[in-house]
């Protein structure tokens, strides 16, 4: 069979998420969008009191997200394979939540400004299996010692990017000026270690070895 999805169950993204979509739909996979609509803070804040590294943290929020997609699936369509993922960010032990609003992201940007901080990215695919396969990686970012000038320029040319990731920029738009390097994975940064996911939907005969 060409490059197309050879598995007859369908694929279920259980995110919200546009990088995640995006990065799927720009690989060739085929997915059903089914944001798990969880409230993570609840979950987070347990995690974090019990004392859960930002590895453990991401793999179970992704799971939660992944038997959050699963409770929502119709019975009698053919189970999907579920694919969840989550990005935790930290910095000098200090963690870091999606910014509630421009202010929140300009606080949250100047706090990061000049430091190194952590994205850890986890990804669930769930084929059924008793306990699913998982991924967890890990990127670090350098900030610039950016002006104010530039902070401004960047939250008015990308407002969206403020709310809508984790650390109130878009690597792939303006906030890419505010970094000096990183070192890591891109699709990591992104929101999902993409590659060993793929490698996984192979293995599962998704899509084509
Ligand atoms: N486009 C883009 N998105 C980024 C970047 N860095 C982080 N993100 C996004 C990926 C995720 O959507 C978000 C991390 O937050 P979460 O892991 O909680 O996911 P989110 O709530 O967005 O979606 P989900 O929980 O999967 O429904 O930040 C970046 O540089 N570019």
């Amino acid at each position: 069979m060409s490059g197309r999805q050879s598995c007859l169950r369908p694929v279920v993204l259980a995110s919200g998420s546009a990088a995640r979509r995006d990065m799927l739909s720009q690989a060739g996979i085929a997915a059903v969008l089914q944001p798990p609509g969880l409230d993570e803070a609840p979950l987070k804040a347990e995690l974090r009191a019990a004392g859960a590294t930002a590895d453990e943290t991401a793999l179970a929020l992704a799971r939660a997200k992944a038997e959050a997609a699963l409770r929502q699936w119709p019975a009698g369509r053919a189970a999907p394979v579920v694919i969840a993922a989550d990005q935790v960010l930290t910095c000098g032990g200090e963690w870091y939540d999606k910014p509630a609003d421009l202010a929140a992201a300009r606080r949250q940007l100047l706090a990061l400004r000049g430091r190194t901080h952590r994205l850890t990215s986890a990804a669930i695919v769930w084929a059924g299996e008793d306990s699913p396969w998982q991924a967890v990686d890990s990127a670090d970012l350098t900030m610039r010692r950016f002006g104010d000038a530039a902070l401004d320029a960047c939250l008015a040319r990308d407002p969206q990017a403020a709310l809508a990731t984790v650390g109130g920029y878009r690597m792939e738009g303006p906030g890419l000026q505010l970094f000096e390097r990183f070192e890591g994975d891109w699709f990591t940064i992104l929101g999902m270690p993409l590659l060993p996911v793929i490698a996984r939907l192979r293995h599962l005969g998704v899509v084509p070895e």
